[in-house]
């Protein structure tokens, strides 16, 4: 597999999310909707030990709905709270902070039976790059929310955001790199926009995307591109794709980057329709 990361990138990466582990009370862990395990970051259970987590499951509004209930169960299962989010719906980011809160009630309650005195709960965000962290933290502390402040002996510049009286949340997330030791994982997160196209061939992304409609969406990609469930031929579906969207070179050849760029534009956008690249069974 030829995606890196560099060992000290992670290394750094892993102290920082370590070092604000050490202040807050419970993690949420963001990943995408559209490949759940995928977006997973392979280290963050160690690196979280006993910390309670919460996974929210980013991006709903894209991602297969049956599926993405299939993923919530399969994550209560193994006892993880899990949640799944579009953004743009105020009624998610409320469900967010309802469980985030009884999260952190019951680490309240724990503590405070050890005799420490009542305060807000706190969270921190961490996932992979592009996953929505900053836009859940911006809609979480709803602009008007106010900031408590610098704490003293902590990296300058943290402020914790309070979303309600007593749950509040640091205001910059952990980022985490996710896992390439499968092939298929780095084509699942290129095809969603988390990895850079240019790690991995353009053209073996939307071969591997085109195969997984075939099988879980035929409906979808014959509505899209009039593309058979049961068309073998690679090149054959992207000419066929390449002709109906002019995507041809001068001499009226099929530009095979073009038609690999149009149906990735298409499935991050759900012009395609609501697909999820990876299911729990
Ligand atoms: N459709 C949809 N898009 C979302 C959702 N959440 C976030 N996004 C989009 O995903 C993209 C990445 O969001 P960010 O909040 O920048 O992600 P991040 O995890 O902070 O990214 P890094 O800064 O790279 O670590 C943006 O274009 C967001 O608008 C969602 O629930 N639905």
């Amino acid at each position: 597999m030829i995606i890196q990361w560099f060992p000290g990138h992670m290394a750094k990466a892993r102290r920082q999310v370590e070092e604000k582990l050490k202040l807050v009370d419970f993690v949420m862990e963001l990943v995408d909707a559209r490949a759940p395990l995928s977006s997973q970051n392979p280290m963050l259970q160690q690196v979280l030990q006993s910390k309670t987590k919460m996974i929210v499951l980013m991006k709903r509004d894209l991602a297969d709905q049956r599926v993405t209930e299939n993923w919530i169960n399969y994550f209560k299962d193994k006892d993880i709270p899990a949640i799944a989010v579009d953004v743009n719906e105020k009624t998610d980011i409320k469900k967010v902070i309802q469980l985030a809160k009884s999260l952190g009630q019951e680490k309240m309650d724990k503590l405070m039976k050890k005799g420490i005195q009542p305060r807000p709960a706190r969270a921190m965000i961490v996932g992979i790059p592009n996953v929505g962290k900053s836009t859940l933290i911006n809609r979480l502390a709803n602009k008007k929310v106010a900031q408590t402040g610098d704490r003293p002996g902590i990296t300058k510049h943290q402020l914790w955001i309070k979303v309600k009286k007593d749950f509040e949340l640091l205001d910059t997330p952990g980022i985490l790199w996710p896992k390439f030791e499968d092939q298929m994982v780095g084509y699942r997160l290129a095809a969603i926009g988390t990895i850079k196209d240019q790690l991995l061939s353009l053209q073996d992304i939307v071969a591997f995307v085109i195969k997984y409609l075939q099988v879980h969406y035929p409906a979808l990609l014959k509505e899209r591109f009039n593309i058979e469930h049961d068309m073998e031929d690679m090149w054959e579906i992207f000419e066929l794709i390449g002709k109906q969207r002019g995507a041809l070179e001068s001499g009226g050849n099929v530009n095979l980057d073009k038609v690999s760029e149009i149906v990735l534009q298409d499935l991050r956008a759900g012009r395609l329709g609501n697909i999820t690249l990876e299911s729990p069974e």
